[in-house]
């Protein structure tokens, strides 16, 4: 096992859970709490030019917090390495879930893309968009509620949702047909169509344009046509047909799927933005800590709220606030 002299005694690393280009995802303890983490471990030599793009995935993931968003505790940068203390999924990939299941039924699809339009519709409130949503991307808690993950090809365009972007990126199964036409595109209506496939997987069970070959992958994704297996409803086939339109102006805005009737059907109230609010003041979690620190609440709270959010006390406070909310018992180990 690799030892990391800037997690020592912070955080203990267990087994690996993902691995992908520059970075590899192990699954971790934090000492203090005793609770599990999921540390994102990338190497600087390795990230090359993708450097910035942890940058900027740190701040976007310091500004988006959401339930359905999984959330960033601490980010530790040493000469070599970038670490990011991730929330732990415990529940693993969507797609695995759906494999499993061969396919869900529409009640179960309905609750779990209800989760994505809140996350998606909250992000793009904020001027994010996600550009890389995939059911490996969309992972599961303990009580089976969706978490965004890998926002290292998010996008925040500096003039706001309305801006074009160019870069290409993403997996081209999930891709919409502008996008890998190298053609401008908006942020926003790519996740629309990456929804739209999303969607296509949770109530069939396999993919609407998949083919070996990139080439006819790419000719099935610009024509626009899929199978509609007989089990799809009408519902379910008018509202992924008006997320998987190729031009990108006839598709469904994040705002018309909102209140789709798909979507509120069953008397499911329409999705709301729901901000999360930054951090919430806890003094039973506070006074967990003080008596550790030594320091007093008041002192605790300020050195949070002055701080950049992202370190070893942030981490202590959030894990704390999470094992509270869960009605768990607040303890800290002491530094033995
Ligand atoms: C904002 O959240 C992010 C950003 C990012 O850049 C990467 C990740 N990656 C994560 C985060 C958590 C897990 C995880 O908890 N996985 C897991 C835990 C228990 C059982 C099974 C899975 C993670 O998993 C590895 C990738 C799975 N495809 C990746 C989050």
């Amino acid at each position: 096992m690799v030892r990391y002299t800037a997690l020592k005694g912070l955080y203990d690393l267990e087994k690996t859970i993902g691995s992908g280009g520059f970075a590899k995802v192990k699954l971790a303890t934090h000492v203090a709490t005793g609770e599990k983490v999921a540390i994102k471990i990338m190497e600087k030599t390795t990230l090359g030019e993708d450097l910035p793009r942890v940058k900027l995935e740190v701040e976007a993931l310091k500004t988006l917090l959401h339930q359905h968003i999984c959330r960033l505790y601490q980010v530790i940068e040493t000469e070599n390495h970038y670490f990011m203390v991730l929330e732990y999924c415990s529940g693993g990939e969507l797609f695995d879930h759906i494999v499993e299941k061969n396919r869900l039924p529409e009640i179960e699809a309905r609750r779990f893309f209800c989760q994505i339009i809140s996350a998606v519709a909250y992000m793009h409130n904020l001027g994010y968009a996600h550009r890389d949503l995939k059911p490996e991307n969309v992972l599961l808690d303990k009580e089976e509620n969706l978490k965004l993950i890998d926002f290292g090809l998010c996008a925040k365009p500096k003039m706001g949702m309305q801006a074009h972007l160019y870069t290409s990126c993403g997996s081209p199964t999930y891709a919409a047909p502008e996008l890998i036409m190298g053609k401008k595109y908006l942020g926003s209506e790519v996740d629309i169509w990456s929804m739209g496939v999303l969607l296509y997987a949770l109530l069939c069970g396999f993919l609407p344009f998949d083919d070996n070959s990139l080439e006819n992958l790419y000719k099935k994704i610009l024509s626009g046509k899929y199978e509609e297996p007989y089990w799809l409803s009408h519902d379910s086939k008018a509202l992924i047909k008006s997320m998987l339109q190729v031009d990108p102006v006839k598709r469904i805005t994040i705002h018309e799927l909102c209140h789709h009737p798909w979507i509120t059907s069953n008397s499911l109230k329409p999705v709301v933005f729901i901000h999360k609010t930054k951090f919430e003041k806890d003094d039973e979690v506070l006074s967990t800590m003080s008596a550790i620190c030594g320091e007093s609440n008041t002192d605790i709270w300020k050195k949070l709220m002055r701080s950049d959010r992202t370190d070893y006390r942030t981490a202590t406070y959030l894990l704390l606030l999470d094992r509270k909310l869960r009605g768990l018992s607040l303890k800290i180990a002491t530094k033995s």
